[in-house]
């Protein structure tokens, strides 16, 4: 699955299976345990490699931490399947049995047949040593404020030891991927666990904010849910966010028979003299994707500059917003990109307003971020072929209010996520909104929106480097140049441009990367296997 589930979401499709009848959610939770062992054995399949001969071999041994709720259930579960593979297991339960949900009480009584549930008095950190397996079922989408300390002294205890979190991680907020727990500054770098065992579907908290980096990897597992989608009347994509997949390969391929012109014009505005580099990067990175001419728009005082420069981009003196009006009398320039390093002042404001009022593609970066912030009617021109691309300082000028939302201390959940607000911040601006990160979030004035994930396996540290949000602009430009809907560039270009950086590997420059799309475009030419655009 490639929806995106809050918690709520997740547990009224569960109470719609289980209310149709088809499932029990005794069922669900068995199935739950159930996955995390699967998982167990295909993280590290050496658990299941025969004792043979040997005799001596020492058992297999697990420590599962179970919590108050059904998230504690599943560990029963998975202590349970795990015993009756031979493992020697060591069961915690944090919280009163009494007052357990039916289900888990009926998982924990089951567990008490075979063994013994200790206090958690007793789980202390001499324990870590013999058990090479912890298992963390203490919260999951029931987390609802902050983490204890006698939680918290535990498990930063287990930090040396092979983990799995069922569900996510028991400090997460399923939500927004905050993290309610203290975490010690020198363990940055360090994750929570080294495989998460979550079911149905993605939850927010595993792909944003702080929370992504530190659930190790992610496994999903089916539970057999996947009928009850229409039972809670949730099949459309305003519901759920869904996280960006691979490109369909055919996409980005061009018809054969197409001339240039078929693939659109991309103009992209530059700055001042020594001011030009970043509009260049975004030309060349318009031009590589694929548009089929791309112009630089430059002020006369920088054009020898530029023109020493630029080869296969083209150049068109554009001296103030009246000559801009009057290159765009050439109707096939059909995608505009204002803002990196644009300039803040009056010529460059009416540009905009040119730009917006033309109705063209336009892609906002930069300083054309700052200037709409600034000027309220400029905001108000925004229409939705519009593509805003903030990064968290100027979402935060351009919707302070939403912005103080998404950053108020996280300590209790469900509470508001990056998906919320960039939502809100679209619908608002009237137009697309791809608010960047490693958890970049893109949605269009109605709602539709996705994640581009550069977490797990696709983290890309080496991406945050000078000029790349320019060359993503470009990006975006020379989709929406080749006939991409405004969410549907925005999410293409966040993928590839990941993609590119992947390629590449560390000691990335901005440069590299609009160098890296034709190798990314040939892997997926032919490939069939997308499913967001
Ligand atoms: N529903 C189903 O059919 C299925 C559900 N499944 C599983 O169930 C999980 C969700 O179960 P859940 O809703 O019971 O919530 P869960 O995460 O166990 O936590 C709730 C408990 O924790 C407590 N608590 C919370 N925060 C706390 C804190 N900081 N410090 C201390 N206590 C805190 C809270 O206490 P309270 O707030 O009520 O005082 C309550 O007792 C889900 O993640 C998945 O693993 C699967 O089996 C598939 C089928
Ligand atoms: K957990």
């Amino acid at each position: 699955m490639n929806e995106l589930l809050t918690a709520a979401q997740m547990r009224a499709i569960e109470q719609a299976a289980i209310d149709s009848g088809a499932v029990t959610g005794l069922e669900l939770m068995e199935r739950a345990g159930a996955g995390v062992v699967e998982a167990i054995y295909e993280e590290w399949p050496a658990f299941s490699k025969p004792d043979g001969e040997n005799e001596q071999k020492p058992r297999l041994r697990a420590v599962v931490l179970c919590g108050p709720g059904n998230n504690g259930g599943d560990g029963f579960v998975v202590a349970r399947l795990l015993h009756q593979r031979g493992w020697v297991v060591e069961v915690f339960l944090y919280g009163d049995a009494d007052k357990l949900p039916p289900d888990a009480r009926v998982n924990y009584e089951k567990w008490c047949e075979i063994g013994e549930v200790l206090p958690w008095e007793k789980c202390t950190s001499d324990r870590w040593g013999r058990h090479p397996l912890v298992i963390e079922a203490l919260f999951g989408t029931g987390l609802t404020r902050e983490v204890p300390d006698d939680i918290r002294n535990v498990l930063l205890a287990t930090l040396n030891c092979r983990r799995v979190a069922v569900d996510l991680p028991c400090f997460i907020n399923s939500d927004t991927g905050a993290v309610l727990m203290e975490w010690p500054q020198n363990l940055s770098g360090v994750s929570a666990g080294h495989v998460t065992v979550t079911f149905h579907s993605h939850k927010h908290g595993h792909l944003l904010g702080a929370g992504a980096a530190l659930c190790g990897q992610v496994v999903v597992k089916s539970i057999g849910l996947e009928f009850c989608y229409e039972a809670i009347g949730a099949t459309t994509a305003e519901v759920f966010p869904y996280l960006i997949g691979k490109l369909q390969g055919q996409r980005l391929s061009k018809i054969p028979s197409a001339h240039k012109f078929t693939h659109g014009h991309a103009l992209i505005l530059s700055g001042g003299p020594a001011q030009t580099g970043a509009a260049r990067m975004a030309a060349r990175g318009a031009l590589r994707i694929g548009a089929g001419l791309v112009t630089l728009g430059v002020p006369p005082t920088a054009q020898q500059e530029v023109a020493a420069q630029v080869t296969a981009v083209m150049l068109k003196r554009i001296a103030d917003a009246d000559a801009l009006s009057d290159v765009l009398e050439d109707k096939r320039i059909n995608a505009l990109c204002l803002g990196p390093a644009l300039g803040l002042g009056e010529r460059e404001a009416n540009l905009i307003r040119v730009a917006l009022e033309s109705g063209r593609n336009c892609v906002l970066d930069a300083d054309a971020l700052t200037l709409i912030a600034r000027d309220k009617d400029l905001f108000e021109k925004l229409h939705p072929d519009c593509v805003l691309t903030p990064h968290g300082g100027e979402f935060a000028r351009l919707f302070p209010d939403i912005a103080a939302k998404l950053d108020a201390p996280a300590t209790k959940g469900p509470a508001y996520s990056k998906i919320d607000a960039t939502r809100e911040a679209a619908k608002r601006a009237g137009c697309t909104v791809l608010f960047k990160g490693p958890d970049t979030v893109i949605s269009d004035q109605t709602g539709v929106a996705s994640v581009n994930a550069a977490v797990y396996d696709r983290t890309v540290p080496w991406l945050a480097t000078a000029g790349s949000g320019d060359v993503l602009a470009g990006f975006i430009t020379g989709l929406l140049a080749r006939g991409f809907s405004p969410v549907h560039a925005a999410e293409g270009a966040a993928w590839l441009h990941v993609e590119c950086a992947r390629h590449f590997g560390p000691g990335l420059i901005a440069e590299d990367l609009p160098e890296q799309l034709p190798a990314v475009l040939q892997s997926l030419s032919g490939s069939d296997q997308g499913n967001a655009v």
